[in-house]
């Protein structure tokens, strides 16, 4: 049977199960509800063909029935308007932390930003979003997803304001650090709240939407960038501005645009809850998913309890400490096999592979970022049909090969790298550890030094190492390429941070290779997979958790990077992130359940075994299992109603 025949099977199949709930909740006694009561108990039961369901059924009658509300349960277009308003949060994050390294190039120079001023530019952001994303977790307990969403939007709103507007460098950094709230918050509360809006069998790809709108917000952001590169006057400030027209739209749209039920019902707002469950529903019944996450909140409250901050809840009830490993394990892997330093650095990384020209190095880097966007895209058509676990799998598996391609390439360059030939001396007298060096690679390491150098056809002829300028990297502090202008007319080339390399090819298709395999998978997976994996009451301090997580790694590992090629070289530090991505790959073959096509009240029983034990789990796909809840149990697999199988 094909793959979408199967999955249309599957579909009826939980269809002709609704009907038959609805059948049985007329009859209290049925021999259904007693059969599966007499299992028991935590046991389950796989409802594995549609011969069992068939003998259960009272005949043709009950399968056409079930045909026709399969042909009626189509996703109504509310869900997508939903998801794709929130995923402007997602479009903002994106292009926040992406839109900064195209507006430096223009503001080191009109308000002459040393490299102090320029990491905190960078970092503030980053920062602020880690300790946003962890406070997140309270005010999405508190005041639910939606207020949250605005709130973040009004952080974007006044952040873009404050930066377009900004007269010093001061007031820069104030406008970098709201919008790094406003990322935070967004970050995790976005993910979550699609994932409780969305139906099961769509619930991955609209959350992995969100993750396309943030590559799209970093392709945008490489793109205006790019544009407004030529407008040396004020053009950062529409670089920085303009991200508050999405904010703008979300903030309103949003106002019109409901609560998550589940965290209304969390919050005893049934009726409220019923009613948007019907708006986002449309035409399908809601009972048995009301019915589910009430019965669900009902049981935790009785399992875990609800003493004590959540977080010690979490960590002192097995099934939420493992999906709290999972996903912070998965939120760090994603950040230590390097993708910010491949889009922070990609200008940079670009020049290394020869690149000369700056503003060719910000266009290129557009195309990085395109790639990125377009293979997120793979990822959103793939997550529904090959799974969660695979997709991960596959994509961190081919990140790891192209890491090691990337640092092949890189010391290959370094084996090469062209000799210093020329020595000058410092014009004020002073001894420079730069004029030191014997070969380019040195050179090149060395945060204060540059290479001048001549091309005689590509080879590399007349090299010196000489002092950066304080100010600026984009010039030497003293000798022949010391003022721009000239040393351009004179022909000549100053290269701080790479070498000529004739290796180029290699570095340019191992970044490529990195992107197109780390997109689909890596990229939106984290995101996607904490969304779902923790049960609703733990599911805020969950996200918040994890996100931070993620925020600080991508602090870490972008912040240490030129420092990390300093001491490691760039080959050394890509073979690291090559070694940390091989580590991510073995947890997430042991650790990282399927939760593809689940409910999300169902997932929390794929924590209840020893961590570590998922690859097991593998033989299961391609079987058709149905989890429900049983009262006064966990979970039990049947179809579809509690209340019937006492
Ligand atoms: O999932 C996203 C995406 O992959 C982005 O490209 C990256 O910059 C973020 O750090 C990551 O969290």
């Amino acid at each position: 049977m094909s793959r979408k025949a199967s999955e249309n099977v599957e579909y009826t199949l939980r269809s002709l199960s609704n009907l038959m709930g609805e059948k049985r909740r007329r009859q209290p006694d049925g021999s259904a509800g007693s059969s599966a009561a007499a299992a028991g108990e935590r046991s389950l039961i796989a409802a594995e063909s549609c011969s069992s369901i068939n003998s259960q059924a009272s005949g043709g009658e009950l399968e056409r029935a079930a045909r026709r509300q399969f042909q009626q349960d189509e996703t109504p277009g509310f869900v997508y308007v939903v998801s794709v308003f929130s995923a402007l949060g997602g479009f903002l994050f994106g292009y926040d932390t992406g839109v900064v390294s195209g507006a430096l190039l223009l503001l080191k120079r009109e308000l002459n930003l040393g490299a102090l001023w320029q990491e905190l530019l960078v970092s503030s952001t980053v920062g602020a979003a880690a300790l946003s994303a962890l406070a997140g977790g309270v005010l999405n307990g508190l005041w639910g997803r939606r207020p949250c969403i605005l709130l973040s939007s009004c952080f974007f709103i006044a952040g873009a304001a404050l930066l377009a507007a900004a007269q010093d460098k001061e007031t820069l950094l104030g406008g970098r650090i709201v919008v790094g709230l406003g990322i935070g918050v967004a970050s995790m509360t976005v993910p979550v709240y699609i994932a409780e809006v969305a139906p099961p069998h769509l619930r991955g790809r609209l959350v992995t939407i969100n993750t396309l709108f943030i590559t799209g917000g970093q392709f945008f952001a490489s793109v205006v960038d790019g544009a407004f590169s030529y407008l040396a006057k004020d053009g950062w400030r529409y670089m920085l501005g303009l991200s508050a027209v999405p904010a703008i739209i979300q903030f309103f749209g949003f106002l019109f645009l409901p609560e998550s039920p589940r965290w209304l019902i969390q919050k005893g707002q049934t009726q409220k809850a019923r009613r948007i469950l019907s708006r986002i529903r449309g035409n399908q019944t809601i009972d048995e998913e009301y019915d589910s996450i009430k019965n669900n909140i009902e049981e935790e409250e009785k399992e875990v309890g609800a003493a004590g901050p959540v977080i010690c809840r979490m960590l002192t009830y097995p099934p939420t400490r493992r999906a709290l490993i999972v996903g912070c394990g998965l939120q760090m892997f994603q950040q230590l096999s390097g993708i910010n330093t491949v889009m922070y650095y990609s200008a940079t990384i670009l020049q290394m592979s020869g690149v000369q020209d700056d503003s060719l190095a910000i266009w290129l880097a557009a195309v990085t970022a395109f790639t990125n966007f377009l293979f997120t895209l793979v990822g959103v058509w793939l997550v529904e049909k090959v799974g969660r676990r695979k997709l991960t799998l596959g994509s961190l598996t081919g990140t790891t090969v192209a890491l090691i391609i990337l640092a092949l390439g890189f010391l290959l360059s370094a084996q090469v790298s062209p000799r210093v030939t020329l020595s000058p001396t410092d014009p004020s007298g002073q001894n420079s550890t730069c004029t030191n060096y014997s070969y380019c690679n040195g050179c090149m390491l060395d945060p204060d030094c540059g290479l001048c150098y001549k091309l005689n056809k590509s080879s590399v002829v007349e090299s010196s190492c000489v002092p950066v300028k304080k100010e600026s990297t984009m010039a030497a502090a003293w000798g022949r390429c010391s003022n721009e202008t000239r040393f351009k007319r004179e022909e000549l080339f100053w290269a701080y941070n790479f070498c000529p390399t004739p290796y180029s090819w290699t570095t340019l298709l191992g970044l490529i290779l990195y992107l197109v395999f780390f997109a689909p998978g890596m990229g939106p997976m984290p995101w996607t997979v904490n969304s779902e994996i923790y049960p609703l009451w733990a599911r805020s301090t969950g996200n918040a958790c994890s996100s931070g997580v993620n925020w600080i790694f991508n602090v870490l590992v972008s912040l240490t990077f030129l420092h990390t090629a300093e001491y490691l070289t760039y080959y050394g530090a890509f073979f690291l992130y090559a070694g940390f991505a091989g580590m991510g790959l073995i947890f997430i073959y042991g650790c990282l359940p399927e939760t593809k096509g689940k409910k999300l009240e169902e997932i929390e029983s794929l924590f209840e075994n020893r961590l570590c034990t998922c690859g097991i789990s593998d033989s299961d796909e391609g079987r058709y299992i149905e989890y429900i809840r049983v009262k006064g149990s966990n979970y039990h697999l049947s179809d579809n109603d509690a209340s019937d199988v006492e």
